[in-house]
């Protein structure tokens, strides 16, 4: 393998969104990879590659649809060889793994909570009669309305500054950022508090962070083994075939979190009415190795227990 490393004169090419938070994944790839195999930093070169969901700004992501707006065009320029790698959050990956990738490197997986940010109010709990909250996120917004209805859901999108302006500007009272998001670019201060999953259960594999491959790049392969996280892989292993399991029969919000105890995995899961009227969770313990299993089991589960207006109702 070390006769294949990556050198200046033939740098590893990792492809990325061109977000503050997706260059600071693949800035933080890069870092481990050059500690793994001690290489110089330009070893590695960073393309930046536009992506649909990053041009659209005025309309809620979910209107548009579809799946992978993040990702498409990244894991084409990797299907083509314009890149080596694709550096993703994990979060916003879809399901189904397009023919000829592998996405089995995981770093270390960083808080998976969400933040309470707001420049006036400490926690959910705190927020006045009717206060207004901004979320895009389907899944926010239906745990928010489940807990309190009263509040007023707003439109929220944008990097994080943008969303601190329309704070002060009293667009809304508070909203919701992931506490791994946060602290990647040095602002965890914006956060008044942090949200238990017990609370509001995160999305699947929030805090992750996965590395894609060519399935036929055994350089890439062995280059990638050395940085790969069992035990968030062991975690999203079933998170993700909880998600895969659910995905093909709604569109509804969904949540899912797994954590290693000792030998056993324990995996949680919740699936909401888009209104927040209602919210169905269960969870499943079983061995370690057994995630994808265990995910499907549970998501089954929880669809046996949906009623049948459940995925189609708002
Ligand atoms: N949907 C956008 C997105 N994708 C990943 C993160 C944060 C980092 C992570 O969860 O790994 C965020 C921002 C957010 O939800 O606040």
């Amino acid at each position: 393998m070390t006769d294949a490393l990556p050198t200046p004169a033939s740098p590893l090419k990792i492809g990325t969104r061109g977000s503050p938070l997706a260059l600071w994944q693949a800035h933080e790839v890069r870092r481990v990879l050059m500690a793994a195999w001690d290489l110089p930093e330009d070893a590695f070169e960073t393309v930046i590659i536009k992506v649909t969901g990053d041009q659209i700004q005025d309309k809620a992501l979910r209107e548009i649809g579809g799946k992978g707006l993040f990702t498409r065009e990244i894991e084409e320029a990797l299907t083509d060889g314009g890149i080596d790698i694709a550096v993703h959050s994990m979060k916003d990956m879809p399901t189904l793994q397009p023919e000829g990738l592998v996405l089995d490197c995981y770093l270390p997986r960083a808080d998976v909570r969400d933040a309470f940010v707001s420049r006036n109010h400490a926690s959910i709990r705190d927020l006045p009669q009717g206060a207004k909250v901004g979320s895009s996120s389907l899944r926010r917004r239906a745990q928010l309305a489940l807990v309190r209805p009263d509040l007023e859901l707003v439109e929220f999108r944008g990097n994080v500054q943008t969303r601190m302006r329309k704070l002060d500007e009293g667009v809304a009272d508070a909203t919701f950022l992931a506490m791994a998001g946060l602290a990647r670019l040095g602002m965890q201060d914006v956060a008044r508090s942090a949200i238990e999953p017990e609370e509001m259960l995160p999305a699947v594999a929030q805090g992750a962070i996965g590395v894609e491959r060519r399935e036929t790049d055994a350089r890439v392969a062995a280059l990638l083994s050395r940085i790969h996280d069992r035990e968030t892989g062991l975690r999203l292993a079933a998170e993700r075939a909880f998600l895969l399991t659910l995905d093909g029969s709604c569109q509804t919000p969904i949540a899912g979190l797994a954590l290693l105890e000792g030998d056993t995995l324990w995996l949680r899961g919740e699936i909401l009415r888009s209104d927040g009227s209602e919210a169905i969770r269960d969870e499943i313990r079983g061995p370690l190795t057994e995630g994808a299993a265990l995910g499907e089991t549970l998501a089954r589960r929880l669809l046996s227990r949906a009623p049948a207006d459940f995925f189609t109702g708002k």
